[in-house]
């Protein structure tokens, strides 16, 4: 991920909850569509967590991430002084990644569908955890397929996603995210600059004053 600049803003308004939101050619935020299976969701990071901890990753330049990542299946994506890519193997334990749990193969499946995806098969789940103020600069997905979508989860703490262009100067819109939102982006959208702004210290009843976010690529 290439790290860009965040600006503040007041909070948008808010939007109708369950009708899903254009955000350009092949994007679209789907309100709620997974709030009912947020608690089981949960459930699979914690297992996953456990056998291979979050972690605050480096860029290449040798800023630390706000974020802790961690994640699952073939793939996952990991930074450090080497730079940006995808590995087999947690850097951390040496094992590998703890395998995509099918629940949560089906669930990005059917997110996918729902977008106008149909056969997107996740080989990676990476893991987000944002605590209060923690960010994610605006960047563009770059390191994985690009003929297959991202399907990305928010659980826990309202935040807002910022939504860029394809230039990282291109105005940016911003979108309140909250706990079981889903945003899926492909197709001529694939490549437009994305991040999250700092999160507020806020409290949610299943996380805490923490968000998680689940994001799901295809990467060989
Ligand atoms: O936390 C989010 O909603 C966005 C995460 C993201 O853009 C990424 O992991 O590449
Ligand atoms: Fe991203």
């Amino acid at each position: 991920m290439t790290q860009g600049t965040l600006f503040n803003m007041e909070e948008p308004p808010d939007r109708g909850r369950g009708t899903p939101e254009i955000l350009g050619p092949g994007a679209v935020v789907l309100p709620g569509l997974v709030r009912a299976r947020a608690v089981d969701l949960l459930s699979a990071i914690d297992d996953i967590v456990r056998r291979a901890p979050l972690r605050h990753m480096t860029t290449p330049g040798g800023g630390r991430m706000s974020v802790g990542m961690s994640g699952c299946g073939a793939r996952v994506w990991v930074s450090d002084a080497a730079g940006y890519r995808y590995e087999t193997h947690d850097p951390r334990t040496g094992r590998p990644w703890p395998p995509m749990p099918g629940m949560l193969q089906d669930i990005a499946e059917e997110c996918a569908r729902k977008a106008g995806y149909d056969g997107f098969t996740p080989d990676s789940g990476l893991i987000n955890r944002y605590g209060p103020g923690d960010r994610m600069g605006l960047h563009q997905d770059r390191d994985e397929r690009r003929d297959a979508p991202i399907v990305s989860i928010s659980l826990g703490v309202s935040a807002v996603f910022l939504w860029g262009g394809m230039t990282r100067s291109a105005p940016v819109r911003r979108i309140v995210v909250r706990n079981g939102d889903v945003v899926v982006w492909g197709g001529p959208s694939r490549l437009v600059w994305h991040g999250i702004a700092p999160v507020p210290h806020a409290q949610h009843p299943l996380c805490g004053d923490v968000r998680y976010n689940l994001t799901f690529r295809l990467t060989a």
